[in-house]
């Protein structure tokens, strides 16, 4: 397939002089050439997301170290000035924080992917490194996201534009999908597998918990919820899903959503992992996704 310039979907863009990228703070100056912008991310051809910034501050380290691209500089946070979200760039890959959930996640995820259609970047990809709570899982294992669910349990996301209620499809790109799963396999000595993802507005009532600060449901609702959920194909709960896969299907990038369980929703609500498993499993996501990069810009 040959490589293309992603167009977005927004014919407003092509009337903007300049685009700043206010929350990432970064500058697009004469957005129709933008060389400066393309000298500096062009060569981009993977954007990694995440909840924290530590975390993905702990993913540049660990690509730095396995695409050996550590020159020894200190890895620095691009976007520190706006005050919201952390990037880092290593080599051809951005490793950027998103906060927790969906509205927060959305603002990220529109600036980046103007920055990557300025910047010229041949097909670039959106991989999603995550944690999320399984159902009928073993803690650990690793879930590539298929199909997205919303907290009604539909494939799509809605969200509300000019008072009206639009909804999009929330699939994310199976070819990609199955690439990383074939990758892992071959090099993961812990679980990954396919699954459908819903992605929850809340992490408490909206994921069917019994210890939020309100709960009007009993634990036989919570258990039919999770059975319903596990019927559809549903293997883990977080709170993007839905609207990365549809945003990005959208436009036209390809995107994948890889997260790590860190319970079985099945035995309980809360997360209860000593420092050291957390940090395994966190890592067991940049594993995946970081050896399918390696060998991606291998040409394998
Ligand atoms: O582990 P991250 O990437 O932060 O994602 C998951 O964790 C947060 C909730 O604790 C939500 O954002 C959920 O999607
Ligand atoms: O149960 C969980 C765990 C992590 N993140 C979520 O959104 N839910």
């Amino acid at each position: 397939m040959p490589e293309s310039i992603p167009i977005l979907k927004n014919p407003h863009l092509d009337a903007m002089e300049n685009d700043y990228l206010y929350h990432i703070n970064i500058n697009v100056v004469n957005s129709r050439s933008a060389t400066d912008i393309e000298r500096r991310f062009g060569d981009v051809k993977f954007v990694c997301l995440g909840g924290t910034k530590n975390r993905m501050f702990a993913l540049a380290k660990y690509l730095r170290h396995i695409l050996q691209l550590d020159n020894g500089e200190e890895l620095v946070d691009i976007s520190e000035s706006g005050n919201r979200y952390a990037v880092y760039k290593v080599g051809p890959v951005l490793c950027c924080s998103h906060g927790v959930g969906m509205s927060t996640m959305s603002v990220l995820l529109h600036e980046l992917l103007k920055l990557v259609r300025y910047a010229k970047c041949q097909d670039p990809v959106f991989i999603r490194l995550g944690t999320s709570g399984g159902v009928g899982v073993t803690p650990g294992t690793v879930v590539i996201s298929k199909d997205g669910y919303n907290g009604y349990l539909r494939n799509e996301h809605e969200v509300a534009i000019l008072g009206k209620r639009v909804v999009r499809p929330a699939n994310f790109d199976e070819k990609l999908a199955n690439d990383l799963l074939r990758h892992a396999k071959s090099h993961c000595g812990y679980d990954v597998i396919m699954g459908n993802t819903m992605a929850a507005e809340c992490f408490y009532e909206g994921q069917g918990r019994l210890d939020g600060a309100s709960c009007d449901y009993s634990e036989a609702d919570k258990m039919a919820f999770l059975q319903q959920l596990y019927e559809k194909g549903v293997r883990n709960i977080e709170m993007e899903a839905t609207m990365f896969s549809s945003l990005t299907k959208h436009v036209g990038v390809r995107a994948a959503d890889v997260c790590v369980t860190l319970l079985n929703r099945l035995h309980g609500d809360q997360v209860n992992l000593t420092k050291e498993q957390k940090e395994d499993f966190e890592q067991r996501p940049f594993s995946v996704v970081g050896e399918y990069i390696k060998s991606s810009l291998c040409g394998n």
